[in-house]
């Protein structure tokens, strides 16, 4: 049995080390040289690295690619080499990661607040309502989480205007690309050592990844503090996953370093299967569950019936520990994330000033629709603003001509619609030229990227546990594309060569 894990390394390096930039172009944002000549070379190899390794997704144009483990297999899109990146960004991140888990976990205690800022929202998006209305039942049954788990991601855009880090939102359900995330830096390790000499970098300057061994870490944490040798941790799944493989590296890792079962359920599964004993204990065919592991749940495409509702009241009620809560999901809504950005707001949540001050310096523009002036200037120039509905998953944003389409006629409405969205600065990261590889071919185009910390927050009543960065995720685009997002279509995986 595993009391309290040990960490042994399964991928990459556990701490991040100097880039040596001699040789590496040591400028910022680019991705590093590559000899043209060498270009077909290194894809082939990436490909096949990719094949051997499994930096995969199903592909697809494969019927079953999302049914069966191990059919209609493609590789993961992914950046041909590292992307460089200054230390400084990298630093500014990880001391922010505790302090966003934090403040996480002290929104999620609010319930009153919770319910206040997201009581419009729910007139108007029936989705965000009924995940209010489980939240309300956790309320008025005085629910208590007594062991917590969050397993969060903070994502930033360099702005390339100000150079400043600026976060685009805070994932708290369902934080993926944790699997995926390691292997392609271990890919660009490998290609890096395969021909140090014409690329003239030192392979142990890209930065390792531990998003998989921490991601497993928290998890057996909390399976431990649930303290029932007989229990599992449910991984809660879509019917059709084509993301599958970036999840089994994450609950592979979980039995292999801890000796931990995982069963995969979708949310109609569960609701045909589950029970709660009298001790409020999650019972799935018979086994007894400690943490609930959300791979899916975040969109309303999850719930196509009331089943997966009565799925997702079900774990709530129960003892399981919920990765994440009711409540540490609503933290994470976009509207939320704009209510946090107002004056004095932080002050409610945080205590230490220089903490707040961290945390705030960090903010783009966030608005609500109430605010006119905003709004006007959206109407006059829409390419500056990112108009956000209360979705995750990647996708759901409006940019541009619909963004100024969208505003006046809500406007012209007069309807409550306008609280659905949040009004978000748009970000502009520096751009640059890179090579891209997707479905076996490259493509060269200018890009831009987006930087995520995996945050772990572990809580047993008054212990903190774990409270930590978990790992990177680096995803890049081009920079054309309004949207971003690996699952959604949009980004390449890549890793990070600090400078
Ligand atoms: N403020 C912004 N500036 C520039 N791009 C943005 C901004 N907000 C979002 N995006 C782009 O849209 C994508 C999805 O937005 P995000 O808020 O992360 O929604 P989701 O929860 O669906 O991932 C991001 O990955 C990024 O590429
Ligand atoms: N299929 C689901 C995918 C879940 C999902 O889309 N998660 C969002 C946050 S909600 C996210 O973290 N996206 C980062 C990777 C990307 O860019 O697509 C899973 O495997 O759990
Ligand atoms: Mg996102």
């Amino acid at each position: 049995s595993c009391l309290r894990p040990a960490r042994c390394a399964v991928v990459g390096t556990a701490t991040p080390v100097a880039a040596t930039t001699e040789g590496g172009d040591g400028r910022r944002f680019e991705q590093l040289a590559v000899p043209p000549g060498l270009v077909d070379e290194l894809v082939e190899e990436a490909l096949v690295w990719c094949s051997q390794h499994g930096l995969v997704v199903g592909d697809k144009n494969h019927p079953r690619s999302g049914k069966a483990p191990g059919v209609g297999l493609l590789h993961a899109p992914f950046a041909l080499l590292p992307m460089s990146f200054p230390k400084v960004y990298w630093e500014q991140a990880l001391e922010l990661a505790p302090l966003f888990n934090e403040l996480v976990h002290r929104v999620s205690l609010d319930g009153d607040f919770l319910q206040q800022t997201l009581a419009r929202t729910k007139e108007v998006d029936p989705f965000t309502r009924r995940l209010l209305d489980i939240h309300s039942k956790m309320m008025e049954l005085n629910k208590k989480e007594d062991i917590q788990l969050c397993l969060t991601r903070s994502d930033y855009m360099v702005d390339g205007a100000t150079d400043k880090l600026l976060q685009v939102e805070l994932n708290t359900i369902s934080t993926s690309s944790n699997g995926l995330a390691c292997g392609v830096s271990e890919l660009h390790r490998n290609l890096i050592r395969h021909h140090e000499r014409e690329l003239g970098l030192d392979p142990a300057s890209v930065v390792g990844n531990t998003a998989i061994t921490q991601h497993a870490e928290a998890l057996a944490s909390a399976w431990a503090e649930y303290n029932n040798q007989s229990a599992v941790v449910l991984v809660v799944v879509q019917a059709e996953e084509r993301y599958m493989y970036d999840q089994y590296w994450i609950t592979v890792a979980l039995r292999e370093m801890y000796g931990v079962t995982t069963i995969r359920k979708t949310m109609a599964e569960i609701e045909a299967k589950g029970d709660l004993r009298p001790d409020g204990t999650l019972v799935i065919n018979g086994r007894p569950v400690a943490v609930v592991y959300f791979r899916a749940g975040y969109s309303p495409a999850d719930y196509p019936s009331e089943a997966e509702w009565r799925a997702r009241l079900l774990i709530e009620r129960s003892s399981a520990i919920k990765c994440p809560s009711i409540a540490h999901h609503l933290v994470g809504t976009k509207k939320i994330q704009q209510e946090l950005a107002k004056e004095k707001v932080l002050e409610r949540f945080l205590d230490n000033k220089s903490d707040i001050e961290n945390v705030r310096k960090c903010f783009a523009g966030l608005w609500s629709l109430e605010n006119d002036s905003i709004v006007n200037s959206a109407i006059e120039s829409p390419e500056l603003f990112v108009l956000k509905p209360q979705r995750e998953g990647g996708g759901n944003n409006i940019y541009g001509d619909n963004l100024r389409e969208t505003l006046i006629r809500l406007r012209k409405d007069g309807s409550n619609e306008i609280a659905a969205y949040i009004l978000m600065q748009r970000i502009f990261p520096p751009a640059s030229p890179s090579y891209l590889v997707r479905e076996g071919t490259f493509v060269r185009d200018n890009v831009v990227s987006e930087f995520g910390i995996f945050g772990a927050y572990l809580r047993n009543n008054d212990k903190v546990i774990i409270n930590d960065q978990c790992g990177y995720l680096l995803r890049t685009k081009a920079a054309s594309l309004n949207e971003g997002g690996v699952v959604a279509g949009y980004a390449f995986l890549n890793s990070i060569f600090l400078t």
